[in-house]
């Protein structure tokens, strides 16, 4: 299978329908992949805070139909990173907020095959946890013959949400980020720590640019259930494109069988 992870850079100028086109035309141009993957918040902006209210929609909004259109055309799973997610329906979370930081998974079809709203947020006392509620649900699905565990930047620095993936079956974890340059370190080592301790494969999409005062860090990656790394992006914008064999999970757990001895 063809992974194509799209490592979006954006400024501050760019408007909502103008990012939206202009990343479908990218997702079109993947045609021949079976997997699309981008970063988290693009539509939004990572860390532009002040900008999220404005651009946040429900999953039946301009910018998820418009990548199931895209995802459609071209014939690709697509895993469409994540959007504000203010819902139509008026739902708030227990603290009283309509806005999640939510991930969209879409099958070949257009049809909205997953969501999943990250469970763990970025800002201490501000940023994500003073605008957004947090997500409780650890997601799962079968994509592109993946059994794809779903999570969001942060996230990676919390093992046990990825236990808990593969407690579902998770053969893969699929990460969409807009992690800044300062620790791009950090992220590197996480995304190779959470292939090797779950023997998944890790699909981290990550962010370009600066955006909002905030340089982002790049380094996109696939990182095979070993711990190899696949292929590594830069610092810019870049599509990253790998062919993976998803049996080479199975064989190397076959292979090297460390989860039979977890002793719960
Ligand atoms: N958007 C994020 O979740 C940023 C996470 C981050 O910068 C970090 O964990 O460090």
């Amino acid at each position: 299978m063809r992974i194509a992870a799209i490592q979006l850079a954006y400024g501050d100028d760019e408007s909502l329908e103008e990012r939206t086109s202009r990343v479908c035309d990218l997702v079109r141009a993947e045609a021949g992949a079976d997997l699309v993957v981008l970063p988290e918040l693009w539509s939004a902006g990572g860390f532009s805070y002040r900008d999220w209210p404005a651009r946040s929609q429900d999953v039946s909004g301009s910018v998820v139909s418009s990548l199931a259109g895209a995802a459609r055309e071209a014939g690709v799973w697509l895993h469409g990173g994540s959007i504000a997610e203010h819902p139509d329906s008026g739902e708030t979370g227990p603290e009283g907020k309509s806005l999640w930081n939510t991930s969209v998974l879409l099958a070949p079809n257009g049809s909205i095959a997953g969501t999943y709203r990250k469970i763990h947020r970025f800002g201490f006392a501000g940023g994500e946890p003073k605008l957004m509620e947090a997500g409780t649900d650890v997601v799962v699905r079968d994509a592109a013959g993946l059994r794809a565990g779903l999570s969001t930047c942060y996230d990676l620095r919390f093992p046990e949400l990825y236990r808990a993936q593969l407690d579902q079956g998770a053969t893969a974890f699929v990460i969409p980020a807009a992690w800044p340059e300062a620790r791009a370190d950090a992220w590197s080592l996480l995304l190779r720590a959470r292939a090797v301790e779950d023997q998944c494969l890790v699909i981290g999409c990550n962010t370009a640019g600066t955006h909002a005062g905030t340089a982002m860090g790049g380094r996109s990656a696939v990182i095979a259930a070993s711990g190899e790394v696949l292929a590594e992006a830069g610092a810019d914008e870049e599509i990253l494109r790998v062919d993976v064999d998803p049996a080479s999970v199975r064989e190397f757990r076959e292979a090297f069988p460390v989860l039979r001895d977890r002793r719960l």
